[in-house]
């Protein structure tokens, strides 16, 4: 099946139509029809193993889908190179660390920015970087002195540095203390007043401060899509977390 033609006016972002992927006999992810719309923020949760970071990898072309579609702004790009869906304007932060001790907080930024710009442009366009992610003030810390909170922060504004349209997010606050986390959340509620978010998240609360509409993956398919206190109420929800605490 093909996705239907959008245009920008329809306000629709991104979109996969029957996304699956097959590793083996494993359907890690199976006929997925996801829809995220201009600056929206939607959080992906899910029990371990239910397809979230394969449904990323095939979004950033990590992963060739097995079958289905991916628009990106009404253009095909499933099975298209990293390289080119970047340029499109998908940026990710993984969990795989990203950053060298050795550098600043500023020249990490900075480097990220002059992917993009010529060199005077790259400086402004740090500057600009550095007060979205609160570090002007840490700009020339080495990122090797930094907390694990402050270093997610210097690798979300590597990503935002590349300006994309949407931003992928894999667990921004896995580790974080609780104060790291409400910081992340301000960080990433400024970020989507002008960009689109897709948010993978395992901490409940965490979930709760930023999060609109909520997408529960379970066993590689949609399980619910709802509002975030309908998501948690949810009994089915519940279930599959079951043993574990869902707030
Ligand atoms: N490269 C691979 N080869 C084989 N099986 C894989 C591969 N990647 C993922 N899988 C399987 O696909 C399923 C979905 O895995 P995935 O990592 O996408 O889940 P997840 O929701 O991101 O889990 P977690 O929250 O633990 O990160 C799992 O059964 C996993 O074992």
């Amino acid at each position: 099946m093909t996705i239907q033609e959008t245009t920008p006016s329809d306000g629709i972002l991104l979109q996969t139509r029957d996304l699956t992927m097959r590793f083996g006999g494993v359907v890690a992810v199976s006929e997925v029809d996801f829809t995220l719309r201009e600056l929206e923020l939607r959080c992906l949760i899910g029990p371990n193993g239910a397809g979230k970071s394969t449904f990323f990898k095939m979004l950033t072309g990590q992963l060739k889908p097995s079958t289905g579609a991916i628009a990106f702004r009404g253009a095909p790009i499933a099975g298209d190179e990293p390289h080119a869906i970047a340029r499109r304007g998908i940026g990710i932060k993984t969990q795989v660390p990203n950053v060298f001790d050795g550098l600043s907080v500023r020249e990490h930024v900075w480097l990220a920015a002059r992917r993009q710009h010529l060199d005077r442009k790259a400086r402004d366009v740090a500057d600009e970087v550095l007060a979205r992610i609160r570090m002007t003030e840490l700009a020339d810390a080495q990122v090797g002195r930094l907390s694990h909170g402050q270093r997610q922060w210097v690798e979300i504004g590597m990503v935002i540095a590349g300006d994309p349209e949407l931003i992928l997010l894999d667990e921004p606050a896995a580790g974080m203390t609780h104060d790291e986390v409400l910081r992340t959340a301000e960080i990433i509620r400024d970020i989507n007043r002008t960009k689109a978010l897709i948010v993978v998240e395992h901490d409940m609360q965490f979930i709760r401060m930023i999060a609109k509409t909520v997408t529960v993956f379970n066993q590689g398919k949609v399980l619910v899509e709802a509002g975030v206190d309908q998501v948690l109420a949810d009994q089915r929800v519940r279930d599959v977390y079951l043993g574990k605490k869902v707030h």
